[in-house]
Protein backbone atom coordinates (compact mmCIF):
# COMPACT_ATOMS: atom_id res chain seq x y z
CA UNK A 1 0.00 0.00 0.00
CA UNK A 2 1.57 3.33 -1.10
CA UNK A 3 2.23 5.78 1.97
CA UNK A 4 1.53 9.50 2.16
CA UNK A 5 3.72 9.91 5.57
CA UNK A 6 6.42 7.88 6.47
CA UNK A 7 7.51 8.89 9.93
CA UNK A 8 10.87 7.38 11.53
CA UNK A 9 12.51 7.25 14.89
CA UNK A 10 10.73 10.34 15.83
CA UNK A 11 10.70 12.43 18.96
CA UNK A 12 8.90 15.54 19.97
CA UNK A 13 10.78 16.13 23.64
CA UNK A 14 9.44 13.43 25.89
CA UNK A 15 5.88 13.94 24.06
CA UNK A 16 6.05 11.66 21.34
CA UNK A 17 8.11 9.01 20.63
CA UNK A 18 7.79 6.92 17.26
CA UNK A 19 10.00 4.67 15.78
CA UNK A 20 7.84 3.35 12.47
CA UNK A 21 4.51 4.89 11.41
CA UNK A 22 3.19 4.96 7.70
CA UNK A 23 0.21 6.87 7.11
CA UNK A 24 -1.67 5.10 3.66
CA UNK A 25 -2.47 7.52 0.78
CA UNK A 26 -6.19 8.05 -0.31
CA UNK A 27 -7.40 6.03 3.35
CA UNK A 28 -9.14 7.25 5.98
CA UNK A 29 -6.65 6.69 9.44
CA UNK A 30 -8.41 7.62 12.29
CA UNK A 31 -5.88 8.41 15.60
CA UNK A 32 -7.22 7.62 18.84
CA UNK A 33 -6.04 7.46 22.27
CA UNK A 34 -6.31 8.89 25.95
CA UNK A 35 -6.27 13.25 26.84
CA UNK A 36 -2.81 14.30 26.70
CA UNK A 37 -1.19 11.20 24.89
CA UNK A 38 0.02 13.18 21.95
CA UNK A 39 -2.60 13.25 19.03
CA UNK A 40 -2.85 16.77 18.50
CA UNK A 41 1.01 16.64 18.74
CA UNK A 42 1.18 14.34 15.74
CA UNK A 43 -0.61 15.59 13.42
CA UNK A 44 1.07 19.19 14.19
CA UNK A 45 3.95 17.59 12.65
CA UNK A 46 2.79 16.43 9.47
CA UNK A 47 2.05 19.92 7.94
CA UNK A 48 5.01 21.18 10.02
CA UNK A 49 3.25 23.60 12.28
CA UNK A 50 5.86 22.01 14.52
CA UNK A 51 8.94 20.30 13.59
CA UNK A 52 10.09 16.69 15.71
CA UNK A 53 13.42 17.44 17.89
CA UNK A 54 14.49 14.28 16.14
CA UNK A 55 13.76 12.04 13.37
CA UNK A 56 12.45 12.25 9.79
CA UNK A 57 8.92 12.56 8.10
CA UNK A 58 8.09 11.93 4.67
CA UNK A 59 5.84 13.51 2.53
CA UNK A 60 4.88 11.47 -0.41
CA UNK A 61 8.83 10.31 -0.02
CA UNK A 62 10.14 13.96 0.26
CA UNK A 63 11.50 14.67 3.98
CA UNK A 64 8.99 17.65 4.70
CA UNK A 65 12.01 19.48 6.42
CA UNK A 66 13.02 20.24 2.91
CA UNK A 67 9.52 21.53 1.46
CA UNK A 68 8.48 24.93 1.62
CA UNK A 69 6.24 24.97 4.64
CA UNK A 70 3.78 27.23 3.27
CA UNK A 71 3.55 24.70 -0.02
CA UNK A 72 3.46 21.98 2.03
CA UNK A 73 0.24 23.50 4.09
CA UNK A 74 -1.77 23.95 1.14
CA UNK A 75 -1.39 20.30 -0.29
CA UNK A 76 -1.73 19.20 3.43
CA UNK A 77 -4.65 21.27 5.30
CA UNK A 78 -5.26 20.77 9.18
CA UNK A 79 -8.45 21.82 10.89
CA UNK A 80 -7.40 22.64 14.72
CA UNK A 81 -9.55 22.43 17.72
CA UNK A 82 -10.20 25.45 17.48
CA UNK A 83 -10.16 27.06 14.47
CA UNK A 84 -10.61 30.67 13.77
CA UNK A 85 -13.71 32.04 12.35
CA UNK A 86 -13.15 36.09 11.52
CA UNK A 87 -16.05 38.32 12.63
CA UNK A 88 -17.28 38.87 9.35
CA UNK A 89 -19.73 37.05 6.86
CA UNK A 90 -20.29 33.45 6.39
CA UNK A 91 -19.27 34.75 2.50
CA UNK A 92 -16.22 36.42 3.74
CA UNK A 93 -14.76 33.21 6.00
CA UNK A 94 -15.14 31.50 3.05
CA UNK A 95 -13.73 33.52 0.63
CA UNK A 96 -10.98 34.69 2.86
CA UNK A 97 -9.46 30.91 2.88
CA UNK A 98 -9.15 31.00 -0.79
CA UNK A 99 -7.82 34.37 -0.72
CA UNK A 100 -4.76 33.11 1.81
CA UNK A 101 -4.01 30.27 -0.58
CA UNK A 102 -4.38 32.38 -3.82
CA UNK A 103 -6.95 30.60 -4.79
CA UNK A 104 -9.60 31.63 -7.32
CA UNK A 105 -12.68 32.97 -5.63
CA UNK A 106 -15.51 30.98 -5.79
CA UNK A 107 -19.39 31.31 -7.38
CA UNK A 108 -22.16 31.88 -5.11
CA UNK A 109 -23.59 28.55 -6.19
CA UNK A 110 -20.38 27.25 -5.25
CA UNK A 111 -20.25 28.07 -1.51
CA UNK A 112 -23.65 27.21 -1.22
CA UNK A 113 -22.72 23.71 -2.60
CA UNK A 114 -19.74 23.42 0.11
CA UNK A 115 -22.48 25.02 3.27
CA UNK A 116 -25.05 22.20 2.10
CA UNK A 117 -22.39 20.08 2.30
CA UNK A 118 -22.06 20.70 6.43
CA UNK A 119 -25.54 21.09 6.59
CA UNK A 120 -25.27 24.69 7.61
CA UNK A 121 -28.31 26.46 6.52
CA UNK A 122 -27.04 29.82 6.45
CA UNK A 123 -27.25 32.64 4.50
CA UNK A 124 -24.13 34.09 2.80
CA UNK A 125 -24.68 37.29 4.09
CA UNK A 126 -24.88 36.39 7.64
CA UNK A 127 -22.45 37.80 9.86
CA UNK A 128 -20.77 34.38 11.86
CA UNK A 129 -20.79 36.45 15.41
CA UNK A 130 -23.57 34.59 16.65
CA UNK A 131 -23.09 31.55 15.40
CA UNK A 132 -23.10 28.80 18.23
CA UNK A 133 -19.70 26.55 18.65
CA UNK A 134 -21.08 23.84 16.55
CA UNK A 135 -21.90 26.11 13.47
CA UNK A 136 -18.52 27.54 13.37
CA UNK A 137 -16.94 24.26 13.54
CA UNK A 138 -18.78 23.28 10.45
CA UNK A 139 -17.92 26.09 8.57
CA UNK A 140 -14.43 25.91 9.25
CA UNK A 141 -14.86 22.28 7.54
CA UNK A 142 -16.77 23.93 4.51
CA UNK A 143 -13.26 26.09 4.38
CA UNK A 144 -10.96 23.09 4.37
CA UNK A 145 -13.42 21.17 1.75
CA UNK A 146 -12.63 24.83 -0.03
CA UNK A 147 -9.39 24.69 -0.50
CA UNK A 148 -9.09 21.09 -2.15
CA UNK A 149 -6.55 20.16 -0.36
CA UNK A 150 -4.92 16.67 -0.68
CA UNK A 151 -4.56 15.76 2.70
CA UNK A 152 -7.15 16.53 5.45
CA UNK A 153 -5.61 16.51 8.81
CA UNK A 154 -9.16 16.89 11.17
CA UNK A 155 -8.55 17.63 15.20
CA UNK A 156 -11.70 16.28 16.62
CA UNK A 157 -13.69 17.85 14.05
CA UNK A 158 -17.26 16.98 15.76
CA UNK A 159 -16.07 17.66 19.24
CA UNK A 160 -18.89 20.38 19.55
CA UNK A 161 -21.52 18.74 17.88
CA UNK A 162 -24.84 16.75 18.76
CA UNK A 163 -24.34 13.02 18.19
CA UNK A 164 -26.72 13.31 15.69
CA UNK A 165 -25.39 16.28 13.62
CA UNK A 166 -21.63 14.59 14.20
CA UNK A 167 -22.82 11.35 12.61
CA UNK A 168 -23.79 13.33 9.04
CA UNK A 169 -20.78 15.37 9.44
CA UNK A 170 -18.13 12.66 9.54
CA UNK A 171 -20.69 10.82 6.46
CA UNK A 172 -20.11 14.19 4.39
CA UNK A 173 -16.52 14.04 5.18
CA UNK A 174 -15.67 10.40 3.73
CA UNK A 175 -18.10 11.16 0.88
CA UNK A 176 -16.14 13.90 -0.07
CA UNK A 177 -12.61 12.25 0.68
CA UNK A 178 -13.73 9.30 -1.22
CA UNK A 179 -15.26 11.29 -3.66
CA UNK A 180 -12.00 13.74 -4.94
CA UNK A 181 -9.77 11.06 -3.87
CA UNK A 182 -8.12 11.98 -1.05
CA UNK A 183 -6.05 11.46 2.39
CA UNK A 184 -8.34 11.81 5.34
CA UNK A 185 -6.36 11.67 8.85
CA UNK A 186 -8.92 12.15 11.94
CA UNK A 187 -7.83 12.44 15.61
CA UNK A 188 -11.39 11.10 17.46
CA UNK A 189 -12.56 10.44 20.77
CA UNK A 190 -15.19 8.13 19.29
CA UNK A 191 -14.61 4.64 19.46
CA UNK A 192 -17.74 4.05 16.92
CA UNK A 193 -16.46 6.55 14.56
CA UNK A 194 -13.14 5.28 14.38
CA UNK A 195 -14.36 1.84 13.85
CA UNK A 196 -16.62 2.40 11.30
CA UNK A 197 -15.33 4.96 9.30
CA UNK A 198 -11.25 4.32 9.74
CA UNK A 199 -9.52 2.20 7.25
CA UNK A 200 -6.76 2.63 9.37
CA UNK A 201 -6.61 3.23 12.97
CA UNK A 202 -3.43 4.56 14.71
CA UNK A 203 -3.71 4.54 18.71
CA UNK A 204 -1.79 6.58 20.72
CA UNK A 205 -0.55 6.26 24.29
CA UNK A 206 1.67 8.27 26.35
CA UNK A 207 3.26 9.53 23.10
CA UNK A 208 4.04 6.38 21.49
CA UNK A 209 2.31 4.40 18.72
CA UNK A 210 0.79 1.16 20.09
CA UNK A 211 -1.58 -0.09 17.39
CA UNK A 212 -2.26 -0.40 14.31
CA UNK A 213 -5.33 -1.79 12.56
CA UNK A 214 -7.15 -2.42 9.90
CA UNK A 215 -10.73 -2.20 9.95
N1 LIG B 1 4.15 23.18 23.25
C1 LIG B 1 4.08 22.33 24.26
N2 LIG B 1 4.92 22.45 25.30
C2 LIG B 1 4.87 21.61 26.34
N3 LIG B 1 4.00 20.60 26.44
C3 LIG B 1 3.14 20.43 25.43
C4 LIG B 1 3.14 21.28 24.30
N4 LIG B 1 2.17 20.86 23.47
C5 LIG B 1 1.60 19.80 24.06
N5 LIG B 1 2.18 19.53 25.23
C6 LIG B 1 1.86 18.41 26.13
O1 LIG B 1 2.03 17.22 25.38
C7 LIG B 1 1.07 16.24 25.73
C8 LIG B 1 0.32 15.81 24.49
O2 LIG B 1 -0.53 16.88 24.05
P1 LIG B 1 -1.52 16.71 22.82
O3 LIG B 1 -2.27 17.99 22.67
O4 LIG B 1 -0.76 16.24 21.66
O5 LIG B 1 -2.48 15.56 23.35
P2 LIG B 1 -3.84 14.98 22.73
O6 LIG B 1 -3.67 13.51 22.69
O7 LIG B 1 -4.14 15.66 21.46
O8 LIG B 1 -4.87 15.40 23.86
P3 LIG B 1 -6.47 15.73 23.79
O9 LIG B 1 -7.16 14.47 23.38
O10 LIG B 1 -6.77 16.13 25.20
O11 LIG B 1 -6.64 16.86 22.80
C9 LIG B 1 0.22 16.90 26.81
O12 LIG B 1 0.67 16.46 28.06
C10 LIG B 1 0.45 18.38 26.62
O13 LIG B 1 0.25 19.07 27.84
Amino acid sequence: MESVFQLRNIRYGDILNIQHMDIPKDKITCIVGESGSGKTTLIKMLNCLISPTEGEILFQEKNISEMDPVDLRRRVVMLGQNPVIFPVTVRDNLSIALRFSEKEPLEEQEMKKYLAMVHLDKNLDQPVENMSGGEKQRLALARVFILNPEVLLLDEPSSALDEETEILIIEETVRYVKHYGKTLIMVTHSKLIAETYGENIIKISKGQFVREGEM
